[in-house]
């Protein structure tokens, strides 16, 4: 997808203005509250109208004040799914699935009912009324609709804000099968910033009603943990695992990893605290631990008593936390050889 957008509009007190150039699959929307992030969606779906500039959603002109144009949003073909799933109250999981496809043109209908009900799970439920499906069935249904009108671009506003923890992280594998399988580009909002990890590779940062930056989400989750006490979090992607005694071992890259916990996906997410990795010389002789890894350090950062170290594991790249007084007694310095050691219950299975 491409997005081309140069506009401003005055809503009582509060200005927005965004210029930007984008091009990507998976985009965040990330900024405090407040910040103008749901206004620029509204903009983007045709549910406002810019004052004044321009959208353009690859080579269709959306919206044009100086040429006239404002497409309504029912020829924008922008899906859009809220924090609380709008779904019709009188339908059927069936017909409310089936309600956009209906009105799609035969040759624009590029995703079929059967492939979505499948990926989302939803077989069981076709026949139930909306009214009686829970929170995170609802919203698997909100998303199914919307990708069944075969939009060009999904907006989500905080798709799993109302769902608790445990949900968020059942439904957000289903997303993201969604999103590789068929390939629809997303705008997603979160204020969640290990969501916007999970979800986009993009972000664009909104503050105080203006579109400020563009980054890459892991230069956010960087920065971000330059700003606050938090730890950083690594994410790892990992393949299906092969069993090793009561363990369970995964290949990252070239590395072969060992855990406690079993990923029965085809990708499996785990995080890994940078606090919980400890640094080495020289490989130990003899450890409790069950990953040794051989790395080299590509950058190191100090940010107070906190130094982040940026390690190459072959063909990965790793962050770790340690104190100054470690990296001065380990003498670190980029390209420095160091081993990481890591506990094979310290990686946490999120997806
Ligand atoms: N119709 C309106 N008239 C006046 N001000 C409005 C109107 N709609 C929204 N605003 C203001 O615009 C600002 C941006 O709102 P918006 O909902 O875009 O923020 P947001 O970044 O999505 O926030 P949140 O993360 O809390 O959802 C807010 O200060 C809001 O009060």
């Amino acid at each position: 997808m491409h997005l081309d957008v140069s506009l401003r509009k005055q809503q009582g007190t509060f200005q927005f203005t965004a210029e930007f150039s984008l091009s990507g699959q998976r985009i965040g929307l990330f900024g405090p509250s407040g910040s103008g992030k749901s206004t620029l969606m509204h903009l983007l779906a045709g549910l406002l109208k810019p004052d004044s500039g321009s959208i353009h959603l690859d080579e269709t002109v959306l919206f044009d004040s100086a040429r006239g144009i404002n497409l309504p949003p029912e020829q924008r073909r922008i899906g859009v799914v809220f924090q609380h799933a709008h779904l019709f109250p009188h339908m059927s999981v069936r017909r409310n699935l089936l309600y956009g496809w209906r009105r799609t043109p035969e040759a624009e209908r590029h995703v079929e009912p059967e492939a979505i009900i499948e990926v989302l799970h939803l077989a069981h439920l076709l026949d139930r009324g909306v009214n009686l499906l829970s929170g995170g069935e609802r919203q698997r249904v909100a998303l199914g609709r919307t990708i069944l009108s075969c939009p060009r671009l999904i907006l989500m506003d905080e798709p799993l804000t109302g769902l608790d923890e445990e949900l968020k992280f059942q439904i957000m594998p289903y997303l993201n099968s969604v999103f590789s399988r068929f390939d629809i580009p997303l705008l997603f909002i979160s204020h969640s910033l290990l969501e916007m990890r999970l979800m986009t590779e993009q972000v664009l940062v909104v503050e105080q009603g203006e579109v400020k930056r563009q980054m890459a989400t892991e230069e956010l989750a960087q920065s971000a943990w330059a700003a606050s006490r938090q730890g950083y979090v690594n994410l790892l992607r990992l393949g299906r695992p092969q069993p090793q005694g009561d363990l369970w071992a995964y290949q990252w890259g070239d590395v072969r990893l060992v855990l406690t916990e079993q990923g029965e996906n085809e990708e499996n997410v785990f995080e890994l605290d940078a606090r919980e990795i400890l640094l080495f010389k020289r490989h130990p002789e003899a450890t409790s631990a069950r990953n040794l890894l051989p790395c080299t350090v590509r950058k190191l950062f100090t940010v107070g008593n906190r130094v982040r170290v940026e390690l190459q594991c072959g063909s990965q790249t790793m962050t770790v936390q340690i104190v100054p007084e470690s990296m001065r007694e380990l003498a670190l310095e980029t390209g420095k050889e160091v081993v990481a050691v890591i506990k094979a219950s310290a990686f946490r299975k999120l997806l």
